[in-house]
C-alpha cells in the first residue's frame, strides 16, 4: 500500500516501526530450554492473521521435565509448521518451573521456538499542540532519582507494543475493510486478498497515488565487479520495503546490569525493528514534477547546510524551496558550496506560525514534500503539519531530519552537529586546563550547552581527559557541605594544585531561582548555573582564606556556530539523502535517523515522546566518572 496514502487517508495512523514483543519469553522459558536455545527473535515471525487464510490447527505439546509431572502446552501451528503458544496462555506453565527441566526429547524446538504475543496496535495521538519539552513534568535541575524514561527508552505506551510494517494493513483484509468499509475496491480486497494492490481506492483521480519506478538506480550506479559471485543483473541497489534494522542489540540479563534498558520488569527480550532507510524501487512522486520546501528551525547546529545541500542533491528535480514565506528558488548550483560554512543557508528561528497557516501555504503553493530539519520542537511541529495534511487529504510527505547539538533525540545513536560541538567544546576545556595548570591554585571552569541533557559535557569531558569534575542536569549534586563539590575542589587544589570543572548549561537548576520565562518556542529559559558556580567558588575560597585563581570560560555559541566536522558531514549527507528517499517512497510523518549504526526511518510521534537524557546508570556516565575521578556529591 502506498504508505503516504495510508498516512494521509487512514483513520488510524500505522506508524513505520515494526515492533514485536516476545512476551516474557526469557523469564519463563529458560529452565525448559537447552543451553543452546536462542531466545533472540529471528526464529519468531510476526503472525499475520488474515480472514482469507484457513484457521490453523490447534496443537498440544508436552513438556517432559527430568523430574515432576509432564505439562501440556497448547498452541497453533503456523504455515511454516511452527507452533505459537496461545497469547492468552503465554506459557501455560506459570509459576517457577522446577529446576532441571529440559525440553521434551520429542520435537522440543518446535514447541519452544518462541512465544509470540500479538500486541494491540497502538493508536498514536500526537496532539499537535502538546509540548514535548520536559520542564512541566520535571522542574529543570531537580533530579532526585533517575526518572523511568532515562532507563527505559522505548516505543509506544504500555506493555508490548506492535507497529505494523507498511503493508500490513493491506494484508490484514479484515482490518483494511474496517478502515474503509464502504468502498468497492475494499470489498474486492476482502474477497481476493490484498497482495499486489497498488492503488488506494479513495478519491482516485483527485489524489494521484499510482506508484512508479524510480530512476534513481539507473542513473549511473552499477555494481562493481562480480568478485562476490553476485549476478550483476540482479543487483539494483534498492532497499527492500520490508528491510528492517534491529534497534537494540544488547540483551540485559538483569535489570541491574549496567545501563540496562528494560522494557519489562524482568528484563525479558523485546525486539524493536525499525525500517531501514534508503532508496526504494517504487516511488510515489514524479521527480520532474515535485515541489519541495525545506525549513531549518531552532538553534543553529553544525551541518545544517550539509543537509540542505544533500536534499537538493538527492532529489533530482526539487524546484522550489520556501523560507519565511518567500519563495526562494534553489538549484544545485546555488547550494554547491554552502556546506563549507556553518550556520543555516536558510536561516533559523524559534517560535512561528500556526499549523493551519503553514498547511494553507503548503496547499496554496502546491508543495509535495516538506523537509523539516530541527530538534524535538521542530519534530513536534512537523508532526502537527503532517497530521493537518492528513486531515485535509493532501498528498504531502513531511519528513524530518533530527538536528541538535544537544543530542537529545530519542532512539538516535546521535544527532548531527553533536560530534562537532563536542570537538569545539574540547577546545574550551583545553584552554581552561592550560590556564588552570599554569596558575597557582588554578581552577578552570567551563560551561557548555545542553539545556536538559548533559551529553556535550559528558562527551567533551571524556574526550579531553582534562576534567576533574563534570556536572550534568541528569545527576543531582550539592555544592556546599562535606560531600559538596566545593570541598572536593579544595581537596584537588591541595593534592594536585589545580583542577578543571565542566558544567552543562542545565545542571544544578534546582540550586537556583527559577525564572519561569520561556523563549518564543516555549523552551524554559534557564538560570545561569555557570555564573552561579563561578560566584560560589570565588566566595568559598575567599571564606576559607585559600588562594584560588578561577578562570571561567563560557564558549556559548562557539560550539555550534561552526562548520560540521568530517564525521558530522557524512552523517548529514546520509540523513539528507535518506530524507529524500523517504519522501519519494511516500512516507510522511517520519524522521531520518541513525539507530544502532543503521540508517532508519522512524515515526515522529515515537521519537518525541520525551527528550533523550544521559542515563546515570549507563556505562558511559560511569566511564566519565572513572575518567574524572569525581565522587558522588551528596
Ligand atoms: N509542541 C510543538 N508543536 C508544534 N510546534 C512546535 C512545538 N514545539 C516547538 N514547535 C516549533 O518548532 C520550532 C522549533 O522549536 P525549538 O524548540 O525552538 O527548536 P528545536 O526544534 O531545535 O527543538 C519552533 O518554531 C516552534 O514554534
Ligand atoms: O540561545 P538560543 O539560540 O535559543 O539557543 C540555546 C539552546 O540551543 C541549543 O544549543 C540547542 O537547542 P535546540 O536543539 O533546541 O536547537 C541548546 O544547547 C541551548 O540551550
Amino acid at each position: 500500500m502506498d504508505p503516504l496514502i495510508r498516512a494521509v487517508e487512514s483513520p488510524t495512523h500505522q506508524p513505520l516501526v515494526s515492533l514485536w514483543s516476545i512476551h516474557r519469553a526469557h523469564a519463563a522459558l529458560p529452565a525448559f530450554l537447552p543451553a543452546t536455545w536462542n531466545p533472540f527473535p529471528l526464529l519468531c515471525r510476526p503472525r499475520r492473521p488474515s480472514s482469507a487464510s484457513p484457521p490453523r490447527p490447534r496443537v498440544k505439546q508436552t513438556l517432559e521435565p527430568i523430574s515432576g509431572a509432564p505439562r501440556e502446552l497448547e498452541g497453533r501451528r503456523d504455515g511454516a509448521d511452527r507452533t505459537e503458544i496461545e497469547p492468552s496462555k503465554p506459557l501455560a506453565v506459570s509459576g517457577t518451573p522446577p529446576a532441571g527441566l529440559v525440553p521434551s526429547p520429542t520435537r522440543p524446538s518446535r514447541l519452544l521456538r518462541c512465544t509470540m504475543r500479538r500486541a494491540p496496535i497502538r493508536r498514536i495521538d500526537p496532539s499537535p499542540g502538546r509540548s514535548i519539552h520536559p520542564t512541566p513534568a520535571r522542574p529543570v535541575g531537580s533530579v532526585p532519582t533517575p526518572p523511568s524514561h532515562w532507563r527505559v527508552p522505548r516505543f509506544g505506551g504500555s506493555n508490548a507494543v506492535q507497529f505494523a510494517p507498511p503493508a500490513w494493513v493491506l494484508r490484514d483484509s479484515s482490518r483494511f475493510g474496517d478502515l474503509i468499509p464502504s468502498l468497492e475496491l475494499s470489498r474486492k480486497i476482502l474477497e481476493n486478498g490484498c497482495e499486489g494492490l497498488s492503488l488506494l481506492p479513495v478519491e482516485q483521480g483527485r489524489v494521484d497515488i499510482a506508484q512508479r519506478f524510480t530512476r534513481y538506480g539507473s542513473l549511473s550506479r552499477t555494481p562493481v565487479g562480480d568478485g562476490d559471485g553476485s549476478s550483476t543483473e540482479k543487483w539494483n541497489g534498492y532497499v527492500n520495503k520490508d528491510d528492517r534494522a534491529l534497534l537494540k542489540v544488547i540483551k540485559y540479563a538483569s535489570p541491574t546490569s549496567a545501563g540496562a534498558e528494560c522494557i519489562n520488569p524482568d528484563c525479558s527480550w523485546v525486539e524493536h525493528w525499525v525500517h531501514r532507510a534508503g532508496p526504494r524501487k517504487e516511488i510515489y512522486y514524479e521527480p520532474e514534477e515535485v515541489k519541495a520546501a525545506i525549513v531549518t528551525c531552532g538553534g543553529l547546529c553544525p551541518g545544517l547546510n550539509d543537509v540542505i545541500r544533500q536534499v537538493l542533491k538527492g532529489s533530482m528535480f526539487i524546484t522550489l524551496l520556501d523560507h519565511c514565506g518567500d519563495n526562494l528558488q534553489l538549484s544545485r548550483d546555488v547550494v554547491e558550496n554552502i556546506n563549507l560554512n556553518g550556520g543555516s543557508f536558510l536561516g533559523v528561528s524559534r517560535g512561528g506560525a500556526q499549523t493551519s497557516d503553514i498547511v494553507d501555504s503548503i496547499q496554496a503553493r502546491r508543495i509535495d514534500m516538506l523537509f523539516v530539519i530541527g530538534g524535538n520542537g521542530s519534530h513536534a511541529g512537523a508532526n502537527a503539519i503532517h497530521e493537518e495534511c492528513r486531515k485535509r487529504k493532501l498528498k504531502v510527505s513531511v519528513v524530518a531530519v533530527p538536528k541538535t547539538i544537544d543530542n537529545d533525540i530519542l532512539f538516535m545513536d546521535k544527532t548531527f552537529g553533536f560530534d562537532t560541538a563536542v570537538e569545539e567544546a574540547q577546545r574550551a576545556i583545553n584552554s581552561a586546563y592550560i590556564e588552570a595548570r599554569s596558575a597557582y591554585h588554578g581552577i578552570g571552569l567551563v560551561k557548555l550547552m545542553g539545556r536538559s541533557s548533559g551529553f556535550i559535557a559528558m562527551h567533551a569531558s571524556l574526550s579531553s581527559g582534562q576534567i576533574d569534575v563534570c556536572l550534568i542536569p541528569e545527576v543531582s549534586f550539592t555544592l556546599d557541605g562535606e560531600h559538596g563539590v566545593l570541598r572536593h575542589l579544595e581537596h584537588l587544589l591541595n593534592t594536585k594544585g589545580f583542577c578543571v570543572v565542566c558544567v552543562a548549561e542545565g545542571a544544578g537548576q534546582d540550586l537556583l531561582q527559577k525564572s519561569n520565562a520561556t523563549d518564543a518556542s516555549g523552551n524554559v529559559i534557564l538560570s545561569d548555573f555557570g555564573v552561579h558556580m563561578q560566584q560560589k567558588i570565588k566566595k568559598h575560597f575567599k571564606d576559607i582564606s585559600v588562594p584560588a585563581d578561577l578562570k571561567y570560560i563560557d564558549p556559548t555559541y562557539m560550539v555550534r556556530a561552526c562548520r560540521a566536522n568530517a564525521s558530522d558531514a557524512i552523517l548529514c549527507t546520509v540523513l539528507g539523502q535518506n530524507a529524500v528517499h523517504g519522501a519519494f517512497a511516500g512516507f510522511s510523518g517520519i524522521t531520518s535517523g541513525i539507530c544502532n549504526t543503521h540508517y532508519a526511518f522512524l515515526p515522529i510521534p515515537e521519537v518525541i515522546t520525551t527528550p533523550k537524557h544521559v542515563n546515570p546508570n549507563s556505562r558511559m556516565w560511569h566511564r566519565c566518572l572513572t575518567s574524572t575521578g569525581q565522587p558522588d556529591f551528596h
